[in-house]
Formats: C-alpha cells, sequence, structure tokens
C-alpha cells in the first residue's frame, strides 16, 4: 500500500471533524474522495500530506509512519495540491512551476536537465506554455488552477494529493484534467483527488470513498457507492443515473424533503 489512514481522528473544539477514518491507495491507483460540504475531505487529505497530525490514528507511506519520514524526503515522494492554493507574492507562472522541483534539488545547486526537464513537462501537459511567463496574480481562476496543478506535476512524486482540482475549471479543462491526473496513475503513481462531481468521480476512479460528518460511509466500486441510498444519506438528494457510449454518469436531480422524506424510488 503506498498511502494508508487507520483509525484517524481528528477535532476542532467539541466539533469531531475525522472520527475512525480509513483510507488507503495503492502504486497505480486513482482514489476519488467525495461528500458533502463539510464532510472532512480537506481535512484528511492535510492529513495524508503530513501537515496536521491526528488526535488518534496513523498515516504511513509504504509502510513508513509519516511522522518518522524528513520533510525532504517526503516532499520529494508526495506532491500536495491544496483547494485554496494561492501564490502570495508576485511571482512568474514558470517561476511556479519550478518550486515543485525544489525538494529535488541539493543545497547551493542550480537545476538539473531532469529539473527542466520536469517543468517543462508540467507546463506541456497543463497546457500553461503560454502562460509561462505571465505573472500568476494576473491569471484568471481556473488558470491558476492549471499552473498549480503544474507545479504538482513537476514535483514527479510517487502520490498526489489534489483537493478540487477541477472546481474552478471548464468542461474541456475539467475532463483535461481528470485524464491528466489518470496518466499519472499509469505512470506507477497513486492519486487521491477530491471531487465534487460525481460523474467525473465515477469515471476517472478506480474507487470511491464517500464522506459524510467525519465518517467513511462508503469505500469501494462507483456503482456500489453511488446508490441512491448513499447519495441520500450524505447528500440529501435524488440523483439521476445513465449510461452513454458504454460510460455511466450521475446527474444530480432534485433535493430531498427534509426531515425523513426521503425516497429512493
Ligand atoms: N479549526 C477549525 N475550527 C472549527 N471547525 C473546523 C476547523 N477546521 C475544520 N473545521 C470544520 O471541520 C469540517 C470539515 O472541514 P473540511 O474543510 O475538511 O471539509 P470538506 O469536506 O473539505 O468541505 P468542502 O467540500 O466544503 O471543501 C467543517 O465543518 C469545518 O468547518
Amino acid at each position: 500500500m503506498l498511502i494508508e489512514a487507520t483509525g484517524l481522528a481528528c477535532r476542532a473544539g467539541d466539533k469531531l471533524v475525522l472520527g475512525e477514518v480509513t483510507l488507503s491507495c495503492r502504486p497505480g491507483e486513482m482514489v476519488g474522495l467525495i461528500g458533502p460540504n463539510g464532510a472532512g475531505k480537506t481535512t484528511l487529505l492535510r492529513h495524508l500530506a503530513g501537515l496536521a497530525a491526528p488526535a488518534a490514528g496513523r498515516v504511513t507511506y509504504d509502510g513508513q509512519s509519516l511522522r518518522e519520514m524528513s520533510r525532504p524526503a517526503l516532499a520529494r515522494r508526495l506532491a500536495y495540491l491544496a483547494q485554496d492554493a494561492d501564490a502570495h507574492w508576485p511571482i512568474r507562472v514558470d517561476q511556479l512551476v519550478r518550486l515543485g522541483r525544489l525538494p529535488h534539488r541539493r543545497p547551493l545547486s542550480g537545476e538539473t536537465a531532469a529539473d527542466l526537464a520536469a517543468v517543462a513537462a508540467a507546463l506541456a501537459a497543463t497546457e500553461t506554455t503560454v502562460l509561462a511567463a505571465r505573472r500568476f496574480d494576473t491569471l484568471s481562476g481556473g488558470e491558476r488552477m492549471r499552473a498549480l496543478l503544474a507545479r504538482a506535476l513537476a514535483v514527479e512524486g510517487e502520490m498526489l494529493l489534489a483537493d478540487e482540482p477541477v472546481a474552478a475549471l471548464d468542461p474541456y479543462h475539467q475532463l483535461h484534467t481528470m485524464e491528466l491526473l489518470r496518466s499519472v496513475t499509469e505512470k506507477g503513481a497513486g492519486v487521491v483527488v477530491v471531487l465534487h462531481d460525481l460523474t467525473l468521480a465515477a469515471r476517472f476512479c478506480d474507487r470511491l470513498v464517500l464522506l459524510a460528518g467525519g465518517r467513511v460511509l462508503a469505500d469501494g466500486p462507483a456503482g456500489a457507492v453511488l446508490s441512491d441510498r448513499n447519495i441520500a444519506e450524505a447528500y440529501h438528494i435524488k440523483a439521476l443515473h445513465g449510461a452513454a457510449e458504454g460510460l455511466c454518469f450521475t446527474l444530480p436531480w432534485r433535493r430531498l424533503p427534509p426531515g425523513d422524506g426521503r425516497d429512493f424510488s
């Protein structure tokens, strides 16, 4: 197992944010983390990235406790694309993407051919080469997200944790980004991606983990996880399910009445 969280618990004040959460991702696997607003998805991803310490439970990376790994070693192997990532100083897009190579650089050493190639490949893959000389803070929301994805890809890590990477993207770039994440898994890396779009989640992920109220409500293939019952319980909606060109889609259709008025028809 590449990354494995076992019995993770986290509280914020008296609120239970994560309770007994277990999640794993194998090399070459893409796990979709879904669930309603406030379910704990970002909190879980931050724990997987080693950016937060759990009150209980543990995260292991390749069998080794995350707490025992040095930051530089982890930064070379694991890339984290945050939901609200931003650059807090004026920086060009190419400079931003080059930051993804910092964990690979030796102190006082310059960029290697491998660094330059990784940056060029990441810019090309995200179709941001044309934005390379632009200042990051002049980009649109979707362009920024693609530049940040380029930085994460430039790490060329074994594990990519991406928090809502398609939220700001148009349909073309949503599909393109999901294909990119798939290509990352085809090279053997693991990907855990937070998504609100259930169709994209079902279509591109090998497995879905549905989080609700800080607990795992379901973990498995999309067909089982996206049952009417699970969708009603987690999101309080009814979804329509269909298929086209041999692929399934799930379309949020209507809110369920409050209280116990859930119908699974
Ligand atoms: N420091 C904190 N103090 C109080 N509540 C917190 C704190 N940190 C997180 N929470 C709460 O924990 C819950 C989980 O937050 P989290 O950001 O993980 O949700 P999420 O599933 O990623 O949601 P979204 O889909 O809206 O991004 C939310 O209700 C949030 O308000």
